[in-house]
């Protein structure tokens, strides 16, 4: 059985994968966290009010020897710290939040290694995402002129989205460096073309009714190709999320991307 802290319960995500880990029989959920609840105990939400489990406000609070796995949907600006109270007290953190800086994932996959700590950041748990990001990067080998454009619901922190990003880290690890459209368009409204990274435009869309979507644009000679994801509902990320639980603790350091355990 392992057992689960879920941090960030009180949002969308948190809130998810708090009801997944309780109806798996693999997995024991033993606490849950929020700076944001008012709640002591789990059980005094009517959607669990069968279920005693401690709610925390603060870290210090936690229960540390009674948690194997960090499961961690909340903001990118808690991640980090987060991450690494996870990993200094022998917790492996499984990561959906999104946010953290190259260096702030280099500074924990550090602290992982000397820990001997399992642990998973992923930008995206749903296997229509995994599957797009690895299609894309396969597609720019042949298709180096690429523009992502992801979608989202209208509450979200951050933009780009996490999963666009890594789409386009992926992608520029096997496409030959380029400069794409006109090397002397002009914007005439700032942010027409996009962010750029690496020469890559990516566009942030942010609509009410939307959860989750991206599409990876390729141009060709005559041809181009497109490659689309969408996440309906946050039920699409829990499998991913259960797998990673399930597994984490065979692992002694932090990996970047659920195709790691898949
Ligand atoms: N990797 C993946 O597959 C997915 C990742 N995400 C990411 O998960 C994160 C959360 O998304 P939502 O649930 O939509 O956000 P949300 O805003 O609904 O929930 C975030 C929760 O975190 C809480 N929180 C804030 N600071 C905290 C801290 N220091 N410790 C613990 N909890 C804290 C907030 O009170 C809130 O209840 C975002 O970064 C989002 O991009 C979302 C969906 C899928
Ligand atoms: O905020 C979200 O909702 C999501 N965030 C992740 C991201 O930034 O890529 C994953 C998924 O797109 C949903």
């Amino acid at each position: 059985m392992v057992k689960i802290l879920v941090a960030g319960f009180k949002g969308r995500m948190g809130n998810t994968t708090t009801k997944m880990v309780l109806e798996n029989a693999d997995f024991e959920l033993t606490g849950v966290y929020d700076p944001n609840a008012s709640e002591k105990n789990l059980n005094e939400l009517s959607d669990f009010k069968n279920e005693d489990v401690p709610a925390y406000t603060k870290l210090a609070d936690i229960d540390v020897n009674s948690i194997d796995v960090w499961i961690d949907f909340t903001s990118p600006a808690s991640v980090y710290e987060n991450a690494k109270f996870a990993l200094l007290h022998d917790i492996s953190p499984v990561i959906g939040t999104t946010g953290l800086a190259d260096d702030q994932v280099a500074e924990l996959k550090e602290i992982a290694k000397k820990n001997k700590v399992g642990g998973l950041i992923a930008p995206n748990f749903g296997i229509s995402a995994v599957l797009l990001m690895q299609f894309a990067q396969q597609a720019a080998k042949y298709f180096p002129d690429v523009e992502i454009i992801e979608m989202h619901h209208d509450k979200k922190l951050d933009a780009p989205s996490g999963t666009a990003l890594n789409t386009a880290k992926l992608i520029s690890e096997v496409r030959k460096q380029k400069i794409q459209g006109n090397p002397e368009e002009k914007e005439s409204l700032i942010g027409a073309r996009g962010a750029d990274y690496e020469g890559m435009r990516i566009h942030s869309v942010r609509l009410p009714g939307y959860v989750a979507h991206e599409q990876v644009l390729f141009g060709g000679q005559g041809e181009a190709l497109t490659i689309r994801q969408d996440s309906f509902d946050r039920i699409s990320f829990m499998s991913g999320v259960a797998v990673a639980a399930k597994k984490i603790g065979d692992y002694d350091e932090l990996l970047v991307g659920l195709e790691n355990l898949l």
